[in-house]
């Protein structure tokens, strides 16, 4: 017998053939994770996936080695569905599919050494010598009798023997062995945490504390702690004034143990909804007959913020799973949404997985397992449990499917949304797509029928949109650099009616750059050649783009000057303006630099749910997702952040970003009211945000990009050649770009470039890009791929790369 197989760190177009012994014949299945021996050298084996099991060999290509073993227990790690989805992604993305493969693959399964083989406890006493019919399997119980426990690897060395697995599974099945993985993280992930002391009284405490304001506050936000303690670390909540308490014995020091696997670290208590309102019944209605139909089909979610859209899901998952049926739910981010995970969790408790990029190896490891076992029966995360090791799928939904964040910038750079339409065909399932900003790509296929179009045109329980007001920069008073005095006054008067307040501003950081007054002179990063980012709190100047990192210093210096001018406010600074303005009251940040610890985003959106604080300033984070009732003002800092990028997209991003923001203002009994700064009022886009209108701004967009030809009009390849030598960049896409006009015709499509990227330099190499933008053919995914491989090869001494993008969501 003969496999084909997809081997680990081959990188080839094709499978290989290699042959089956006998006595892995009977139990090798397509799907099946093997090991494999290469003829060439029988000591390196690698690891391999079976794309299918053949009786006689190929004709064309003789077995290169053979399948020595068969891991995961036999039991194939990839289904005939994901095995096609692999190959779709490798086909449509041009990559290979064993770079496929693999990124469907969580990372403990694809290595083997934390493999390790145990005796159950009763078999030490029943060791019954009939029952082990083999040496190799007398051999290996007795070394396992003396040592209990042994990784597989030192199994092989003690019996010079190899590729035990097969045998070692059979003796699973016969209860003599138990095989496990062993994970470093095996203990459970505790933290410190800190409580207010029992002994004492709280009246004393303050008073003695009078006179140190900080350790007072953490006083006072201990006692408050919903859960009885708080984590140090968090927003304002230093260390030093924590372990001040506990010194003095105000505060007791405890260990936490923190929740595993599902827990996104944000909780609220369940909200009852009676039932669905007139429209959502109407969608889900639409959705489930298609469901009941049991063929396949994809809707289009257009749902404004605050519709609901959430409960339609929930709905139609009950519905799945009393068919038998299992369900995948993405979203964008999950650490960003934990309120929308934390609500199906509600709905389905055991039977849905979340799937968390902050899970440990061991969760990931054992939330696979839950899955492929059927023992829970929705994934719901990022882009990647499109690949969850579910059967019979019915039902996919991909929440938010604006977001860029579901397009991989690695390779295989796929879509996880439009992976999601793929595995829902292969499936013969229902896919969701929802959001209140649909993509282009998204609402035009709905245009075109290829998608069925559903919409909530207006918010539950009668609560009306907000209503979206621009304030002109160049007209308005200003109070701080960054803060019109309209948009204070509002803040204002919201503190006074103890309502919430977010507030947006699309940069991180003090200042976007720092200029020098005398000489002009702006500090720039010295592997990538743009302005350095400056960080007050850490006295550093930082690029946002390969994280070089110099310190700061108040003098410029080539000229030594004092004079120095901050320009282009970020978070930070804002933070500290708001700061001023309102001196006392609590502000919450959130952006990278705030949420880089593990559960950071739900420590501060959860103090935010608590109204612990009324105010949360952030960058694009703040837009996503988030329904808390007393938000009754939303203010955008400077709407000008992305309007002028050379991307084609900017518009379509930004007009999505403000009404999602927008979107977080008045989703309950409160009316909401968005306040908009901007300096470049004459932009068309801010006339459609402040109409509300997606449909107007969609169709006005479309015109350009149909004249352009820009997707959805075109499907676009980017082609990204980089190297340390600028040379190399430039004239190997030059050369990428005769090839490529020798092989097709001309009319089959426009090419554009070579031409440096909008960052040309990155992390010291630089990159030029060549766009294909394809109208009516499509390219064959051999032939770029050969061009690449090819140019690669005759460049090699300039360290050239070449990556592909199909579909690219990022031009810069
Ligand atoms: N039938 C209903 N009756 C009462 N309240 C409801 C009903 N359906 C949903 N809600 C509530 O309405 C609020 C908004 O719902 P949800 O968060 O699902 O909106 P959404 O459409 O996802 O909005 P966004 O696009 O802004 O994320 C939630 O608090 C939800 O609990
Ligand atoms: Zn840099």
């Amino acid at each position: 017998m003969y496999a084909l197989l997809y081997v680990d760190r081959y990188l080839r177009d094709t499978p290989l053939t290699a042959t089956v012994p006998k006595a892995l014949a009977t139990e090798l299945r397509s799907g099946c994770q093997v090991v494999f021996s290469p003829a060439s050298n029988r000591r390196k084996n690698v690891l391999a996936y079976v794309e299918s099991i053949q009786a006689e060999p190929d004709p064309e290509s003789s077995p290169e080695g053979s399948v020595v073993d068969i891991l995961n227990r036999g039991i194939p790690v990839l289904t005939p569905v994901t095995m096609g989805l692999a190959l779709w992604i490798s086909d449509y993305y041009m990559t290979r599919p064993i770079e496929a493969i693999n990124a469907l693959l969580p990372a403990p399964l694809k290595t083997t050494v934390q493999d390790i083989v145990e005796v159950p406890a009763f078999m030490l006493r029943t060791l019954d010598r009939r029952i082990i019919s083999t040496q190799l399997r007398r051999d290996i119980l007795s070394l396992l009798q003396k040592q209990k426990k042994l990784s597989v690897r030192q199994l092989e060395r003690r019996l010079g023997k190899k590729n035990l697995y097969r045998t070692l599974a059979v003796m699973e099945r016969g209860g003599f062995v138990e095989l496990k993985k062993k994970f470093s993280s095996s203990a459970p992930k505790t933290r410190t945490a800190y409580r207010p002391a029992a002994s004492v009284d709280p009246e004393d405490v303050r008073r003695a504390l009078a006179r140190a304001p900080r350790q007072l506050e953490a006083f006072n936000r201990l006692l408050e702690a919903p859960e009885g303690h708080l984590f140090a670390g968090g927003q304002q909540l230093s260390h030093q004034a924590l372990n001040a308490l506990a010194e003095k014995g105000y505060a007791e020091k405890i260990t936490v143990e923190l929740q595993s696997s599902y827990s996104t670290g944000f909780s609220e208590p369940p909200k009852i909804i009676a039932r669905l309102t007139e429209s959502q019944q109407q969608v889900l209605f639409a959705v489930r007959n298609a469901f009941r139909h049991g063929s396949f089909r994809t809707f289009l979610l257009h749902g404004v913020t605050g519709s609901g859209k959430t409960m339609v899901y929930i709905e139609l998952l009950k519905e799945v799973l009393e068919a038998g049926r299992n369900a995948i739910v993405l979203v964008p981010e999950i650490s960003l949404t934990p309120q929308t995970a934390s609500r199906f969790r509600q709905h389905f408790g055991d039977r849905i997985q979340i799937l968390h990029s902050a899970m440990s190896s061991r969760e990931k490891y054992e939330a696979w397992q839950r899955l492929r076992n059927g023992e829970a029966r929705i994934a719901l995360g990022a882009r990647s449990t499109v690949f969850a090791p579910l059967e019979n799928v019915g039902a996919i939904i991909v929440d938010e499917e604006h977001d860029p964040a579901y397009k991989q910038d690695r390779t295989p750079r796929y879509n996880g949304r439009d992976v999601a339409v793929m595995r829902a065909k292969q499936e013969q399932a229902v896919c969701v797509l929802g959001s209140a900003t649909p993509s282009f790509e998204s609402y035009h296929n709905a245009e075109q029928q290829k998608y069925t179009l559903l919409e909530l045109p207006e918010r539950v329980d009668h609560a009306e949109m907000p209503v979206i007001r621009l304030v002109p920069m160049r007209e308005n008073r200003r109070l701080t650099p960054s803060l019109s005095e309209v948009l204070y006054l509002q803040i204002k008067q919201r503190l006074e009616r103890d309502e919430q307040v977010i507030l947006l501003q699309n940069r991180r950081g003090f200042a976007g750059s720092v200029l020098c007054g005398e000489c002009a002179h702006i500090p720039l990063c010295p592997h990538c050649h743009i302005p350095m980012v400056y960080h007050a709190r850490h006295s550093q100047l930082r690029c946002h783009y390969c994280g070089h990192a110099a310190l700061f210093s108040k003098t410029c210096p080539t000229c030594g000057s004092n004079d120095l001018i901050y320009r282009s406010s970020g978070t930070e600074r804002i933070a500290e303006e708001l700061g001023e303005l309102f001196p006392g009251e609590r502000i919450l940040r959130m952006d990278v630099d705030t949420t880089s610890a593990r559960g950071a985003h739900a420590m501060i959106l959860k103090e935010f749910h608590d109204k612990q604080a009324r105010i949360l300033l952030g960058t694009q984070m703040v837009a996503k997702g988030l329904d808390f009732p007393d938000v009754s003002l939303v203010g955008v800092l400077m709407a000008d952040i992305g309007m002028n990028m050379p991307d084609f997209r900017a518009s379509e991003r930004l007009f999505s970003l403000l009404m999602q923001v927008a979107g977080r203002a008045g989703r309950a009994s409160i009316p909401g009211e968005v306040y908009i700064q901007a300096y470049n009022t004459d932009n068309p886009l801010l006339a459609h945000v402040l109409g509300g209108c997606y449909k107007s701004f969609y169709r006005q967009e479309m015109e350009a990009r149909r004249d352009l030809h820009y997707p959805p009009f075109s499907r676009l390849i980017a082609l990204e050649f980089t190297s340390p030598e600028e040379r190399g960049a430039e004239r190997s896409a030059d050369e990428f770009i005769g090839m490529l006009e020798r092989h097709i015709p001309t009319e089959a499509c426009t090419l554009l470039g070579p031409a440096p990227a909008g960052r040309a330099r990155l992390k010291d190499r630089y990159r030029y890009q060549v766009l294909i933008k394809l109208t009516t053919h499509r390219l064959s995914s051999g032939l770029l791929k050969q061009l690449q491989y090819e140019l690669m090869r005759r460049w090699q001494h300039q360290q050239l790369s070449v990556t592909i993008d199909v579909d690219p969501q990022n031009l810069m």
